[in-house]
């Protein structure tokens, strides 16, 4: 299987690496929480730009405070995230706004990578990985369903349309109500990463998809979301129970 680097980890190799969300909404709490964040020591934070709405409205204030983030976490891979309304996020922007914030974040290298949306304008996208790359930004591509979990053939689609699209790390997330449905999202899991030479990410969320949370080894993620303070999604983990649950079901 093909490994993505994200500055100093690599993810597709070895256990699955833990990102925590920072949801600050000031420069201040952004701050704060990145300080307790890189304490917790993470594989990588992920800066839930949605959160932020001053840095949303006004690109130099973002660039500031990204270069402030910088220098409180030192050298950890920062994943910078604006998740869109319809996909679970905190503020409503129009199509071109989301667009034009994701070349922002890729053009003023707010972070190591970025989550780019599948569901989106096809040729904006296509421009978007494109100079994610000429700016060695690496690209997570993702696709959220709060409201169910979609046929197994769905999200494999999915997945496979986001490598297609050149995609570096593709991410499904969704909304399981029984357990067939978290077997639907690990069985999709499973299928895809044997079919696709990158690494992915997928979770089923809150209570129910927690179990999946925890299966990146056995199924195939290669990274999970577990939380320092604040969640960013249902289920999330606190980082130590994730850290031990890993441990505890390492394969050997
Ligand atoms: O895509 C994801 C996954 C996530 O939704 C979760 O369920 O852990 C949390 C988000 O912050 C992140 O962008």
């Amino acid at each position: 299987m093909a490994t993505v680097k994200i500055r100093n980890i690599v993810l597709g190799e070895g256990l699955p690496k833990i990102a925590v969300p920072n949801v600050g909404t000031t420069e201040e709490e952004i701050l704060a929480s990145a300080a307790k964040i890189a304490e917790a020591k993470p594989d990588l934070m992920e800066w839930r730009i949605d959160y932020y709405e001053d840095g949303v409205k006004n690109a130099v204030i973002l660039s500031e405070t990204a270069k402030k983030l910088r220098d409180v976490v030192g050298k950890l891979p920062i994943l910078v995230t604006f998740r869109t309304k319809n996909e679970g996020g905190v503020l409503e922007l129009t199509e071109d706004a989301y667009l034009d914030l994701v070349e922002t974040v890729i053009e003023k290298r707010l972070g190591d990578a970025v989550d780019i949306e599948l569901f989106h304008d096809e040729k904006r996208i296509d421009q978007l990985i494109a100079s994610a790359h000429n700016y060695n930004v690496v690209v997570i591509m993702s696709n959220h369903d709060f409201e169910k979990v979609p046929a197994k053939d769905v999200i494999v689609f999915r997945l496979k349309k986001m490598a297609s699209l050149g995609a570096d790390v593709p991410k499904l997330a969704c909304m399981p109500h029984n357990a067939d449905d978290v077997l639907t999202l690990l069985e999709a899991t499973n299928e895809a990463n044997k079919a696709l030479p990158n690494p992915i990410i997928t979770m089923a969320m809150g209570d129910l998809g927690k179990v999946s949370r925890v299966a990146g080894q056995v199924f195939g993620s290669s990274l999970s979301f577990g939380a320092v303070g604040k969640v960013s999604a249902p289920g999330q983990l606190s980082i130590e129970d994730l850290r031990n649950a890993e441990s505890y079901l390492e394969l050997h």
